[in-house]
């Protein structure tokens, strides 16, 4: 198992974000961590990349319990924009070189260049859409093994959004596994291998997509408008 979550808990003061959550993602899958706002995928990633601490529980990246050595294998992609806005596209190259040893910077330009972006725009100039997809590339061009994205399609127009995920497609093809936080089901579906649907901090339905399927006879969709109407 590549993450491995037991009885994890975080309590912000009085509120329980992540209640007793055990899970277990494998190498190489990808999982849709699904669940409307305020259900608790944001808390679980930034406490499996390292920037949260668990107030309870275990949670486990390769084995390790998290600390330095995970962030190592973990990328992270937040919702919030953590890309200098004053910085050209080819400047965020350098500044991610220098800031993640596994940055890999040809890969970064073959990304670029799959997202048709310039690399001597600034990131300023970029359309939300654009600056999206400048973090996605940002985070796939490293060589972690687990990789961690928060609603990476939000803000993004139909056809980015293909793109967007034929590049997570391609990252799990090539052996990573792939966490993706959205609530933007039906689009995300079809790259899924596994769901994991969250509601107020519980784990409600988690299971291979396909088997999910077959058992209850409809669409993760369909479950999902079930689970949170
Ligand atoms: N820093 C914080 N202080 C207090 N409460 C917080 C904090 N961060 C999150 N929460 C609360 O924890 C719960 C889970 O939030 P979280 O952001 O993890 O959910 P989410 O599923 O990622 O939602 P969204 O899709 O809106 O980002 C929410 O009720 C939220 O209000």
């Amino acid at each position: 198992m590549l993450l491995e979550a037991k009885k994890l808990c975080k309590g912000y003061l009085s509120k329980k974000a992540i209640k007793d959550v055990s899970m277990a993602l494998e190498t190489g899958k990808i999982y849709g961590f699904l669940g409307p706002n305020g259900s608790g995928k944001t808390t679980f990633m930034k406490m499996a990349a390292g920037l949260l601490h668990p107030t309870s529980g275990e949670l486990r990246i390769d084995g390790q319990l998290i600390g330095i050595e995970t962030k190592k294998l973990a990328a992270y992609m937040s919702t919030d924009n953590f890309i200098y806005p004053y910085m050209k596209i080819k400047t965020v190259r350098a500044y991610f070189t220098d800031f993640f040893e596994d940055f890999d910077g040809n890969r970064f330009d073959e990304l670029l260049k799959y997202m048709q972006l310039e690399p001597h725009l600034k990131v300023s100039s970029l359309s939300s859409g654009m600056a999206a997809k400048l973090k996605i590339a940002v985070t796939l061009a490293r060589k972690a093994k687990l990789f961690m994205l928060d609603e990476p399609l939000n803000g993004i127009d139909l056809v980015a959004r293909e793109k967007i995920l034929n590049a997570i497609v391609q990252c799990a093809n090539e052996g990573n596994t792939i966490l993706i936080s959205s609530h933007l089901v039906d689009e995300m579906e079809k790259i899924l291998d596994n769901v994991i649907l969250l509601k107020d901090g519980e784990i409600v339905l988690t299971g291979e997509a396909e088997k999910v399927r077959e058992e209850q006879g409809k669409s993760i969709v369909e479950l999902y408008k079930e689970v949170y109407a």
